[in-house]
């Protein structure tokens, strides 16, 4: 309001009385005023980027904690594109609490104080003024409620679009592969041009909004000068006061008028906000045990379990069974049976829908799958590797591992071979995914994390896939030598890897869950005339023994 003020105490005291005196005095108060107002508006900007960043780096964690503590169900149902859009919505968060608009906000009962200043210099023109203020609030509002149904439409199309660029990045190698690349990039094309199309319309209407509110300050203004040209005329008011209060008006009006021009952005964070709150309220899991509790001994026990995915049949349906402590167990069954399923009960990963899980005499419902993992170890089906020096990834699962126990670990899984032939060996940087390596390769790097962790019971899905003869004979053989004091679990459509078990676990498809010697069971599912388990080399077996008590010390 300053330079209002100072332009109606120059035209009032000193045009009028030629007071240079006055203009002097006047002039350094404005300069010591606008000295102040530059520290105020420094000190506000920098409190706002700085709640802004604190906001940022709050909910940024908490975003990542909770991401990681969402039980896995929830996490397969959401795809990564998801992930990375809640993500980018903190960003969109930030810039709501501390971008421009929030400056304009900050300023609205600054149009209040506008007003008052108004009333007592130039109180003929305040019913146009507030008439404006009326007419754009009318407006900001109506606008922010076009935008907010617009933005409907236009985040479905986004959200389409960053699951298909996301899903195309996934798949660029297959792509690659298969030939499919000129139809998938069609795909994303049209689905590019949708959210560009929706996206380019409310950019327009938008621009609409902001040409028109500037119209309309235009509009006032010259509305504040015709009235107080007739107060004038009335004598109601000075020429001073009109000169001020033009200057005034823009300083009450111009927040709302640039509200109206920025909902898009408000609605953007305010949609981000939305978002972000409904993920971090979702239920996580259990939180970590704050009591250490003794090793269990690795006996698994499944009580009256049924599990039941949101659509489709109960994949299993009360299942009672015991396994280990020890020993090895094979888990058969056809494709779709539900060995998957089962698991990812047995490790945690999934809760039941009914009945209760224990591991020894500790309910299993009781821990997040961060605290089981250290007694419970799994090699998933597909193996994901981190980027980075081979060293590094496996020290990942176990930073106290010293070089010793890595070697070892990587002995037992048949990694230590290649490792050793690489130039740079353990200190072999791979790409994203384990780029620069073979399937069998990174396999093994899998199951030498597997040993490091040194888990009570290790559950492996189809740990051969990708490995050679002589690999699967030496897996085998460890796996024979590790299950003298762990409980090992292998899923497995190989009659070979079967073989090797002390107890198999038939999936049967309908819910159920058979179990038996390898003798009463593999003629069956195998069709075989008689039970031939082939054994294992026992030679080999003996030869990793040593290796294996050092790795499970
Ligand atoms: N996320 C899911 N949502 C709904 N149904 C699912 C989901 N995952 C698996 N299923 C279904 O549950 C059943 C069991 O799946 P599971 O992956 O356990 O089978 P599997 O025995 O491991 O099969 P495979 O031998 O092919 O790996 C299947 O019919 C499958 O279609």
């Amino acid at each position: 309001m300053l330079p209002s003020i100072f332009l109606l105490q120059v035209y009032n005291r000193v045009i009028s009385h030629g007071g240079t005196a006055t203009l002097i005095a006047m002039v350094a108060g404005v300069l010591c005023f606008l000295l102040l107002e530059w520290w105020l508006r420094r000190k506000r900007t920098r409190a706002l980027r700085e709640a802004g960043a604190m906001i940022d780096r709050d909910v940024s964690q908490a975003l990542m904690h909770s991401m990681l503590r969402h039980p896995l169900q929830t996490l397969e149902q959401r795809p990564s594109s998801q992930w990375l859009q809640l993500f980018r919505d903190v960003s969109a968060m930030r810039t709501g609490i501390s971008g421009g608009l929030a400056n304009s906000i900050l300023d609205l009962p600054m149009a209040v104080l506008a007003l008052i200043v108004v009333g007592i210099i130039a109180w003929p023109v305040l019913p146009v003024i507030i008439v404006a203020i009326i007419i754009l609030g009318v407006l900001a509002w109506w606008w922010a409620d076009e935008v907010r149904s617009g933005r409907v439409e236009e985040v479905a199309q986004a959200r389409q679009l960053d699951r298909s660029t996301a899903e195309i990045c996934n798949a660029r190698g297959t792509l690659k592969v298969l030939g499919y690349d000129h139809a998938a990039r069609q795909a994303w094309q049209a689905g590019y041009d949708r959210w560009l199309a929706e996206s380019f319309g409310k950019n327009g209407e938008m621009e609409n909004a902001r040409e028109a509110s500037h119209m309309l300050l235009t509009l006032f203004s010259i509305a504040v000068i015709t009235v107080g040209a007739i107060a004038i005329n009335a004598q109601w008011m000075s020429i001073g006061s009109l000169m001020a209060v033009n200057l005034l008006s823009n300083k009450a009006l111009g927040p709302i008028a640039q509200l109206a021009g920025n909902w898009r952005s408000m609605a953007r964070a305010n949609e981000a906000t939305e978002r972000l709150q409904a993920v971090l309220q979702e239920p996580l899991e259990a939180p970590a045990q704050t009591v250490e509790l003794p090793r269990p001994s690795g006996r698994l026990r499944l009580d009256q379990v049924s599990f039941q995915y949101a659509s489709g049949p109960a994949a299993l349906e009360q299942v009672s069974l015991e396994i280990g402590p020890g020993g090895m167990h094979a888990i058969l069954g056809h494709n779709g049976a539900g060995k998957s399923t089962l698991t990812k009960l047995l490790a945690g990963l999934y809760q039941p829908t009914q009945g209760r899980i224990f591991i020894d005499e500790y309910d299993m419902a009781q821990f997040p799958r961060s605290d089981l993992s250290d007694w419970i170890g799994c090699l998933a089906q597909q193996v994901y590797w981190f980027s980075g020096p081979i060293v590094d990834s496996l020290r990942m699962v176990n930073p106290e591992a010293d070089d010793s126990k890595i070697i070892t670990a990587c002995q037992l899984s048949g990694a230590h071979g290649f490792i050793s032939r690489l130039p740079n060996g353990y200190q072999t940087t791979l790409g994203e995914g384990g780029a620069g390596l073979s399937a069998g390769e990174l396999r093994k790097l899998a199951l030498a994390q597997l040993f490091l962790r040194n888990p009570s019971v290790l559950i492996l899905d189809e740990p051969s896939n990708d490995l050679d003869f002589d690999s699967e004979t030496a897996l085998l053989s460890t796996l024979r030598q590790i299950a003298l004091k762990h409980t090992v679990i292998v899923v497995t459509h190989s009659l070979r890897v079967a073989s090797a078990a002390h107890h198999i676990y038939h999936v049967c498809g309908d819910g159920s869950v058979r179990h038996g010697s390898p003798r009463q069971l593999l003629p069956q599912l195998f069709g075989l005339r008689e039970s031939a388990p082939a054994p294992v080399h026992a030679d080999s077996a003996v030869q990793a023994a040593p290796q294996v008590q050092e790795a499970a010390s």
